[in-house]
């Protein structure tokens, strides 16, 4: 069985082959940190958390990375407006996006680079790209030069003369930075600094980056010069992935992904849920109402390239749709001795992989669940009020196995807790204090993606960490 994906680069359907056999680099855009996640974000990275489960369940070792933009006008502003600095700002809503995606289900990233921790690299990038002349530099900013790049245009099927046109070849006025391009469409890659505002030293003056270039620099320092998938929402096909490959590819002359994977947005009454836009619902918000799970199951109900409409029937019928699948999860632990071989049925996961090799069909693999969770509710409730089964009990202990495993390649696992089985301890204090000290030794070395990784680990079992000054870290489990 092949994997096949559809690629937006190609615009068509790809077998996925990956350039080292059996490994697999991904990269993914992440989160401006200026606000709570929303219902939006959820599903980019709930789809690709299921993406990397998946891949890792046909046996690839994957290498994840998802990045925060810690530096933007987004961030500065809500800093003057709570008198408050940029980095207190992206600092506290990282911290909210760790407690959020671990309700989520959503599994760490191996690195969370920021643009903060990225300078030198953002430098280097803005310098070669400068001197092999698509770079130029004008009035303190940097800026890229399009029309150098003869692929521009390639992932978005945007051609430059038809942008052109639709602009009527006019430089807006309104726009401040406008003056200093040479052409309208050519973007920051470095910006003068402003007073007031956070600034970094560079060979152009004090100044800080642009949104687009910290993505290549961070791709380059974490996976190297061509990775297998790129993905994000399709909100950035243009122009954030569209610069991303113009700046990459024009510095390194090699394709910066092979495959650009986009999911849908979430909308509301047509419109994307947009934290600009202010018509979102928050994680924090929705969790209040509904099962993590039941979000996670709406997400994966559609094909993830489509839109999803934002709406609380939406939800209600995939908490219905989680609710069948926890009644079949929870019949091993109600029906089967503990010690049952843990055997799963090949033929039944044949079916799952059919559905969901091609280009992530999780609704398809969804419905080989359903089927399973479905005869495990019925016999469930034969054995509760008469006392046995229609089919005999190994025969279920093998279904329900493979419901169990195939679920958790979807990340909709059941809290042990839900299924009357005994409660787990979590993770010992000594194990914790022993994250902690790697962390502190990572946060000396200034190796922030560790130190980051670390917490998210930790975050995912529970363990909140609080720095106190000195350097000291204390750490609170969840429901202490
Ligand atoms: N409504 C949405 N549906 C699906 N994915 C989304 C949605 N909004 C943002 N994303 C994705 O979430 C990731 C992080 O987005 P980012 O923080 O840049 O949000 P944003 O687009 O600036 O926020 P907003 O538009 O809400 O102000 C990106 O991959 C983006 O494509
Ligand atoms: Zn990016």
């Amino acid at each position: 069985m092949t994997l096949i994906l559809y690629n937006t680069l190609s615009r068509r359907e790809e077998p996925f082959t990956p350039l080292i056999p059996g490994i697999v680099s991904m990269y993914c855009c992440g989160i401006t940190v200026y606000d709570y996640c929303h219902l939006g974000h959820a599903r980019t990275c709930v789809v690709w958390d299921v993406v990397r489960r998946y891949l890792e369940y046909l046996g690839y070792k994957v290498r994840y990375i998802q990045n925060f933009t810690d530096i933007d006008d987004k961030i500065l502003n809500r800093a003057k407006n709570e008198h408050t600095t940029m980095a207190a700002v992206a600092e506290r809503f990282i911290e909210a996006y760790f407690e959020d995606m671990a309700k989520l289900g959503v599994r760490p990233a191996d690195a969370y680079p920021r643009a903060t921790h990225t300078l030198d690299g953002i430098k280097r990038l803005v310098y070669e790209l400068e001197q092999k002349g698509y770079a130029y530099p004008s009035d303190g900013d940097v800026y890229y030069s399009v029309r150098r790049f003869s692929d521009y245009g390639k992932l978005s099927g945007r051609k430059l003369d038809d942008l052109q046109a639709g602009a009527s070849g006019r430089v807006e006025t309104d726009d401040p930075e406008a003056i200093k391009k040479q052409d309208p469409f050519d973007f920051a890659l470095w910006k003068g600094a402003k007073s007031g505002e956070p600034s970094w030293d560079s060979p152009w003056g004090q100044g800080r980056p642009g949104w687009h270039i910290e993505c290549s620099a961070m791709v380059k320092e974490q996976l190297g010069e061509t990775i297998d998938i790129h993905v994000g929402g399709s909100d950035l096909i243009f122009p954030h992935h569209e610069n991303e490959i113009a700046q990459s590819e024009a510095a390194t002359g090699k394709p910066l992904a092979h495959y650009w994977l986009h999911n849908g947005m979430v909308k509301v009454a047509g419109e994307k849920m947009s934290k600009s836009l202010g018509n979102f619902i928050t994680i924090r918000e929705l969790l209040a109402k509904y099962d993590p799970l039941a979000v996670r199951l709406l997400i994966l109900g559609a094909q993830y390239r489509k839109p999803i409409d934002f709406s609380d029937e939406g939800l209600q019928a995939a908490t219905n749709g989680w609710h069948t699948l926890q009644e079949g999860l929870s019949f091993g632990y109600k029906h089967l001795p503990p010690d049952n071989p843990a055997i799963t049925d090949q033929e039944l996961e044949n079916r799952f992989q059919e559905a969901v090799n091609h280009d992530f069909n999780f609704a398809g693999g969804l419905a080989v669940l359903f089927e399973i969770a479905k005869e495990l509710r019925k016999e469930g409730n034969n054995l509760t009020h008469a006392g046995k089964t229609d089919s005999n009990l190994a025969q279920l202990a093998v279904k329900w196995h493979t419901l169990v495993k195939l679920s958790r390649v979807l990340g909709l696992e059941m809290a042990a807790d839900q299924g009357e089985t005994p409660v787990s301890e979590g993770i010992s204090a000594a194990d914790i204090e022993n994250l902690i000290q790697q962390r502190t030794e990572a946060k000396k070395a200034k190796n922030y993606a560790e130190s980051d990784r670390i917490r998210a680990e930790l975050k995912a079992q529970g363990i909140t960490l609080i720095d106190q000054p000195g350097g000291v870290t204390k750490w609170l489990r969840e429901g202490d």
